[in-house]
């Protein structure tokens, strides 16, 4: 699905010009749950922005189901990023004042749906990630982990080919940690919903099929998880 092919990314600092991604070849496949790891620095987030199709400036090939989707027309990337992709993020993202309903509804409006339209995709969403029936509420009346849950239904509405998840546990304690990693678990073997998830946390790593390694902006090691 994923396919990196020669890929070089540089910032350039003003009068200096940073190499941050060093050849990276990588190929992910519809259905794998894969683990990034890498020191604080090393590129993951740049490669998880140039993945989730929010950084477009780099050299090398992106092929996406083997189309190479990156276009310069920033509406255009816009769109087939809310339709191609979920993000999760370490701080749940959401917006303090709309209810969980409206939350997790709006992906869907911004891809064109009516108001009209959400409401068993949405209760379905919710349903999905144990919140059925917390639609009225704001984030701040629930846990951590009840939040982090609202973000995973959000990413899923729009039945993204895939999800980024970029350090999604590392607000939460070890036992909402473990839910929340369950609950990827059962989504990628029940629904073959392909996760990408970045992290610090080696707790993530058993749930995954694969652990990706990066150091200075390399990859270091990619390899299968032996769960012994
Ligand atoms: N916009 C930018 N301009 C210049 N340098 C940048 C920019 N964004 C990131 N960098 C540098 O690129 C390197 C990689 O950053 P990146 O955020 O991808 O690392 P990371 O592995 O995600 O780190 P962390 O785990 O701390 O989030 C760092 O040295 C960072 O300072």
């Amino acid at each position: 699905m994923i396919d990196l092919v020669g890929i070089n990314k540089y910032y350039n600092t003003g009068d200096e010009v940073f190499h941050v991604l060093k050849d990276v070849n990588l190929h992910i496949s519809a259905g794998e749950m894969v683990a990034i790891m890498g020191p604080s620095g090393s590129g993951k987030s740049t490669l998880i922005n140039l993945i989730g199709f929010i950084d477009k400036k780099f050299e090398g090939q992106y092929l996406f189901e083997g189309e190479s989707l990156v276009t310069s027309d920033d509406d255009k990337l816009s769109k087939i990023r809310n339709s191609t992709v979920g993000f999760i993020f370490q701080n749940f993202s959401l917006i303090e004042n709309n209810t969980v309903y409206e939350n997790v509804e709006l992906p869907l409006l911004y891809g064109g749906y009516k108001r009209s339209e959400t409401g068993e995709l949405v209760e379905a969403a919710l349903k999905k990630v144990g919140l059925e029936g917390k639609g009225e509420k704001y984030p701040k009346q629930l846990s951590g982990g009840q939040q982090q849950r609202v973000a995973i239904a959000r990413s899923l509405i729009m039945k993204p080919k895939f999800i980024i998840a970029d350090e999604p546990t590392g607000a939460l304690d070890t036992r909402t940690s473990e839910e929340i990693l369950t609950l990827f678990k059962s989504l990628n073997d029940d629904e073959g919903v392909t996760l990408i998830v970045v992290t610090h946390d080696p707790e993530v790593v058993p749930y995954c099929h694969r652990l990706i390694k990066i150091r200075d902006g390399a990859i270091e090691s990619d390899e299968e998880v032996i769960i012994i």
